[in-house]
């Protein structure tokens, strides 16, 4: 039977790491079996909120919930069960970030998830097979994670995410992984797991295509706030540089003062939808406009001079 998938909810979080505040009252909901993408620039928080999903680090105000549970109000147990109905891949690419055990080959590794969630020897063998040939990993199936290519080992920390179809999937920054080379098959690998679980899923991205493609939800974050949600087709529609996301959900505004470049690039969208409106007012509507505001007020004063006599 599948697993139910969960919805998650972040509610006036607020995290200081080292005394720099980092998350400030932020709220967030992630649907259940939907897919949230949260965006941000670099430092804006994302990984923060990924790490207090995910049980590694609690927030100094705040609740976080996973399912209706309480992620960091469930108890050591609560929270090993929780965690174990998530597939999680953290940002960064090194050994510690992707969660694969050295010692183990990466056969080994996605044996492991498996062995762990009660599959048997059949579909174990089966499913690690065909996760690693999903994300072109066949010729590295026997090596050590340390001894593979660091894209190669950040897909295989893809890969132990998503061998087990846990109804719950959180990625950071799967940026590293989509060379051109292999985020076509990286896409398709999660559309797989979305068919065959009807899961939530929430990413972390730099990537405008990915989260326009990929997302049924956008969150903006920003300075240590949810600044703007909605349909990342609608909020993205149009966008295709970095500069036009900064320009759209007003990033700069968030980081101190504006960039001089940002205020006379407004300057000159300005003018330009100036001189739109302007080629966009018909003289004759203009003409009739005034003629009939001179008929309203003769009529109205009319009638008042009528009432006064
Ligand atoms: N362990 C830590 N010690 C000190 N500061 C930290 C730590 N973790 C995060 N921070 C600070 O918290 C802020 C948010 O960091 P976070 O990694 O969550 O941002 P991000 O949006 O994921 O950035 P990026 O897109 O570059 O991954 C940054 O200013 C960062 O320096």
């Amino acid at each position: 039977m599948r697993a139910a998938a969960p919805g998650m909810r972040l509610t006036g979080i607020t995290t200081v790491i080292d005394d720099s505040p980092v998350l400030h009252r932020l709220g967030l909901d992630v649907p259940a079996g939907e897919i949230t993408v949260v965006m941000g620039p670099s430092g804006a928080g994302k990984t923060t909120v990924v790490r207090h999903l995910t049980g590694l680090l609690e927030p100094d105000r705040g609740t976080v919930e996973i399912g209706g549970r309480d992620v960091w109000g469930s108890g050591p147990d609560g929270l090993r069960e929780i965690r174990n109905g998530m597939g999680v891949l953290l940002g960064g690419s090194s050994l510690f970030d992707s969660s694969l055990f050295a010692s183990l080959t990466a056969y080994e590794n996605l044996d492991y998830v498996l062995k762990h969630h009660g599959f048997g020897e059949a579909e174990r063998e089966q499913r690690a097979m065909a996760m690693l040939h999903d994300l072109a990993l066949d010729g590295v199936a026997s090596s050590l994670p340390d001894a593979m290519p660091a894209h190669a080992r950040r897909r295989l920390g893809l890969a132990r995410a998503l061998v087990a179809d846990r109804p719950a999937l959180i990625l950071d920054d799967i940026d590293v992984c989509l060379d051109a080379a292999h985020s076509p098959r990286i896409l398709a690998a999660l559309a797989g797991w979305r068919e065959r679980t009807q899961g939530t899923l929430l990413l972390t991205t730099h990537n405008i295509r990915l989260a326009r493609e990929l997302g049924d939800h956008l969150a903006i974050l920003c300075n240590g706030r949810i600044i703007t949600t909605g349909s990342a087709a609608e909020l993205l529609n149009g966008i295709d540089s970095n500069e036009d996301f900064d320009h759209r959900f007003r990033v700069s505004d968030f980081l101190g003062p504006p960039r001089m470049a940002d205020i006379l690039a407004d300057r000159e969208r300005d003018r330009e939808s100036r001189r739109g409106l302007q080629m966009t007012i018909d003289p004759m509507m203009v003409r009739a406009a005034i003629i009939g505001i001179v008929v309203v007020t003769l009529v109205v004063m009319t009638l008042t001079l009528a009432h006064l006599i």
